[in-house]
């Protein structure tokens, strides 16, 4: 099997959840940056890191002392053992060191093409030691047009084009749109060199145009790497995302976490490395309420979408068709049935007596709920509901939650149901008093007969305070599951709940997908 069958191995739309990236570059001992910080990098970026070794250097974190270039035969055999057997989703180079090296990387490329190829064109280490050959710096040309991406810091930039280093960010983006529409590539401008308050980046264009993307700058001396770092993240994250500016907005803001965490590990005594894995180690866990604050504000687009529906808006307003309402309601009865396992299973899970009794009580009162809504309304239909694509989608979710997560993961899948709905149906609530005062629901809205709004028994029932305070208690258990939980699944907790909130949104916004014309409610549940 050749090299070339294992590159670029799906089309350009798709997207790698774990891209296999492959960095070659040289060795940095002291770990800060070549490929050390580019492994670190890969990995803290959610890639598979493989490295190919173009060079050796004797450095720590106040200096070079001296290089090692092996054989090119070797890095040729490196490449091929590699690519002869790994499907390469990403490639970032780093240091060459001289010509040799930079040809034969540049006939890999040329004959394995792949996917992805970010090249940081390493010349002198941020401690001012040469780490290019200087008579090599115009085989470097050869390689560029192969890159689908340029990151050079701004004396990079001005060797690549044979001028003085820009002073200015003006200057800089004047002098990356030269090499972008002189050489037909994508180039990354970036201010870390300049001497500003804070560190603008650019994507710039073949056709000249720019993206830019600005940062504060973290005060710290411990630099050392964030030119490897931030292009081996940015190779990672471009098959993940597929967009460029949308990579580096990502990556760019992991670096300035990296960078202000930096100071933390204390390496040598010079220019230090970025803390690659701030996020995995932020071992300081939540006090109070942090951990749910957090997940309030993370899923605060997803809580503006819902009262923006089309479904909520209508519901609002009575003039959401019958048929949408009846599809929610047979969609909730089949949900809660499946959300009432999860509750048990978190009931299972409980660390204490208490919050043991607060699952299975409510995992009681779904299924209590779903009782009443098939006796109102559900036994006129004909044949049973199916669950529809989102309901079967959210309940799978849970269950996957419910079936390997941890309690933490657990509590917090279930617990948008609880604070989502509590908090919209407070919304609707509060406008349906404003909007219909003198509708009492209750007896004449149910069947859409004598009052002003169809709904306005279901609208009545979002009023429900023990449903309220149950969400309270939910928030509570889930902060309380946050303090005791590792860093790492405090961040599954927080994508466990994002999942569930942007199903809540699913979910209002199914009946408008799927609804066919089915009977309407005989008569309105309570939930
Ligand atoms: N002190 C800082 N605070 C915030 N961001 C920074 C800081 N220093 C550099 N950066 C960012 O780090 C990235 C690398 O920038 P820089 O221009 O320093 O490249 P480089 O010289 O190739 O890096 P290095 O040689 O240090 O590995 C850019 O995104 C830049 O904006
Ligand atoms: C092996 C290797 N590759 C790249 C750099 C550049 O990084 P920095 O500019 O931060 O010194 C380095 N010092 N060593």
């Amino acid at each position: 099997m050749t090299s070339e069958t294992h590159i670029n191995p799906w089309p350009d739309s798709s997207q790698r959840r774990i891209p296999r990236v492959l960095s070659i570059a040289g060795s940095d001992p002291s770990g800060g940056a070549g490929i050390q910080a580019d492994l670190k990098s890969i990995a803290a970026n959610g890639g598979y890191g493989m490295a190919v070794i173009t060079a050796l250097t004797a450095q720590n974190t106040q200096g070079v002392r001296s290089v090692h270039v092996p054989p090119v035969a070797f890095l040729q055999e490196q490449l091929a053992a590699v690519a002869e057997d790994i499907v390469i989703d990403a490639v970032k180079i780093g240091m060459l060191g001289d010509a040799a090296v930079i040809n034969t990387v540049a006939r890999w490329v040329e004959r394995t093409r792949p996917a992805v190829v970010v090249l940081d064109p390493v010349m002198v280490a941020s401690s001012g030691d040469r780490l290019l050959a200087a008579d090599a710096e115009q085989a470097l040309q050869r390689l560029l047009r192969h890159a689908d991406l340029v990151t050079p810091n701004l004396p990079e930039l001005a060797v690549l084009l044979g001028q003085a280093p820009a002073e200015s960010w003006e200057e800089a983006l004047a002098q990356g749109k030269r090499l972008a529409i002189g050489s037909d590539i994508r180039v990354l401008v970036k201010g870390g060199h300049l001497h500003s308050p804070d560190c603008p980046d650019a994507l710039v264009a073949p056709d000249g145009s720019v993206y830019e993307i600005i940062a504060a700058r973290v005060q710290t001396r411990n630099t050392h790497g964030t030119g490897c770092s931030l292009s081996a993240g940015l190779a990672t994250v471009q098959p993940q995302l597929g967009d460029w500016p949308a990579a580096l907005r990502r990556v760019k803001s992991w670096l300035s976490g990296a960078l202000e965490h930096a100071d933390e590990l204390q390496v040598g005594s010079g220019h230090g490395p970025v803390h690659h894995f701030h996020a995995l180690f932020s071992t300081r866990a939540p006090e109070g309420n942090e951990f749910s604050s957090q997940l309030w504000l993370d899923s605060a687009a997803v809580r503006t979408a819902i009262s923006g529906l089309e479904f909520i808006q209508r519901l609002r307003d009575g003039s959401l068709a019958k048929k949408d309402f009846a599809y929610y309601l047979a969609q909730d009865a089949l949900y809660l049935n499946g959300y009432s396992r999860v509750l048990a299973r978190a009931s299972a899970l409980a660390p204490t007596e208490a919050e043991q009794l607060f699952w299975a009580t409510a995992s009681r009162q779904c299924l209590e709920v779903e009782a009443q809504l098939h006796r109102n309304w559900l036994g006129a239909q004909a044949s049973p509901a199916m669950p529809g694509p989102v309901t079967k989608a959210y309940v799978d979710h849970l269950l996957a939650a419910g079936s390997g997560g941890s309690y933490g993961e657990v509590v917090a899948a279930v617990l948008p149901c609880y604070w989502l709905y509590a908090d919209i149906g407070a919304a609707l609530h509060r406008q349906f008093l404003i909007d219909f005062p003198d509708d009492d629901g209750g007896k004449d809205g149910a069947d859409g007969g004598a009052g002003s709004h169809p709904y306005s028994a279901w609208l009545l029932t979002y009023a429900d305070e023990a449903f309220a305070a149950a969400a309270g208690e939910a928030i509570a258990i889930t902060d309380a599951a946050a303090r005791n939980a590792s860093p790492a699944d405090r961040e599954r907790m927080r994508r466990a709940f994002g999942e569930s909130a942007k199903y809540e949104l699913a979910f209002f916004d199914a009946p408008r997908l799927y609804a066919q014309n089915t009977h309407p409610p005989r008569r309105l549940p309570e939930r």
